[in-house]
Parts: C-alpha cells; sequence; structure tokens
C-alpha cells in the first residue's frame, strides 16, 4: 500500500510535534493552513493549543466549511486535546461564539482536567495499542462528559473518558505527540491507510 500523506492543522497550536511523529509512524506529513493543502491530503491532525483561537482562525482562514465537508465525507481526522475539543458535536465552557467541526457523537468538557498549573501525567491504556499503557500528557485537557450510540470509548482516566473514535474520527484529550512514543499516531496512520 501507498505511503499516506497526512496534513496537520497548522493555524495554531503544537504543529511541529505531530509533523515529527507522523513522519516517525511512516506517514508523509505537512502543514495545512489553506483550504488548497487540505484537498491533498488523506488525513488530518488537529493538534493541541487553544481551541478558541483556533475555531476562529478556521473561520478566518476560510477553513471552516472545509474541514467540516471533509469530516462529513469521511477523511480520517486525528484530534489531540484542542483537537479533540474541535471534533466534539457538543461542548461544555466553551466560548458563547466558539465552533466546533464536530465529527464524533459526544459532549467533551473543555479544561474539564483543572487549568494549566494542574497539568499533569498518567499512564494510560488504550484499545487497540499493544505494548503496555501510553504515557498521557494532560495540559488544560478536556474529557468527554457522554458519547453515542456509535462512539468507541477507547481510553478512561479517572473514570473520565479520554480517547475515542466514531469511524474514522479519532480523538484524545492527552498529546502523544509530547512523549517519543508513537503509538497512537501510529494507530491514526493505520487508519488512514485502511480508508484509502
Ligand atoms: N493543551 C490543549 O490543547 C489545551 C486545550 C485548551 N484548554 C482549549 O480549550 O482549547
Amino acid at each position: 500500500m501507498s505511503t499516506p500523506t497526512i496534513g496537520v492543522l497548522a493555524l495554531q497550536g503544537d504543529v511541529r510535534e505531530h509533523l515529527v511523529a507522523l513522519a516517525a509512524a511512516d506517514a508523509v506529513a505537512r502543514p495545512v493552513r489553506r483550504p488548497e493543502e487540505l484537498a491533498e491530503v488523506d488525513g488530518l491532525v488537529i493538534p493541541g493549543g487553544e481551541s478558541t483561537t483556533m475555531s476562529k482562525l478556521a473561520v478566518v482562514f476560510g477553513l471552516l466549511e472545509p474541514l467540516r465537508e471533509r469530516v462529513r465525507s469521511g477523511m480520517p481526522v486525528y484530534g489531540t486535546c484542542a483537537g479533540m475539543i474541535m471534533l466534539a458535536d457538543k461542548l461544555l465552557d466553551g466560548r458563547d461564539d466558539q465552533e466546533t467541526l464536530g465529527g464524533i457523537d459526544m459532549i467533551v468538557r473543555r479544561n474539564a482536567f483543572g487549568r494549566q498549573n494542574e497539568s499533569f501525567e498518567a499512564a494510560v491504556d488504550v484499545r487497540g495499542i499493544a505494548g503496555g499503557p501510553v504515557e498521557g500528557v494532560f495540559i488544560r485537557a478536556p474529557w468527554v462528559e457522554s458519547t453515542g450510540a456509535e462512539v468507541e470509548v477507547l481510553a478512561s482516566h479517572d473514570g473520565h473518558t479520554v480517547a475515542v473514535r466514531q469511524g474514522n474520527v479519532l480523538a484524545t484529550s492527552f498529546h502523544p505527540e509530547l512523549t517519543g512514543d508513537h503509538r497512537v499516531h501510529g494507530l491514526f496512520v493505520e487508519m488512514v491507510r485502511a480508508a484509502q
């Protein structure tokens, strides 16, 4: 099978770390800032950062509707932290004017694990990832408050859902791109390959 080309939404956030992790997981990785660039990728990562800023910039860059359209049409997408927020059909503690792309039938609570000074690391067992738990880095992280019937829960921490998948859309509350362990990116690259 051919090597998939995976974009990283590069409006804001920790783009570079995802590009590195995707390349290490055998994908061709490139930043996406414009609709033309979005059209050329087989899958997309939405990084961590600040979801309110990201959603504003998506409007400014004319990407909000093209992104929604590609998610609806089945392009594989993986969102970490702020990216998970972007993929939620519904948000709690979002800003009033905050837009999401949707894609996963879930309610996500922003900043649920606390503010920046309450960031932490924890071992997280992720369904579908062999070789033991991954190191979960949680930074002002959201959690998933509830999920619809089509959503598969892949991981929990302290009784809260922190990783989910619905069809071709994957989301984690935590940041595997910061750990040097590329297994979660590997899982996503396999999802993209399977959709090709
Ligand atoms: N590390 C992160 O991505 C933090 C997410 C941030 N709290 C937000 O609401 O977008």
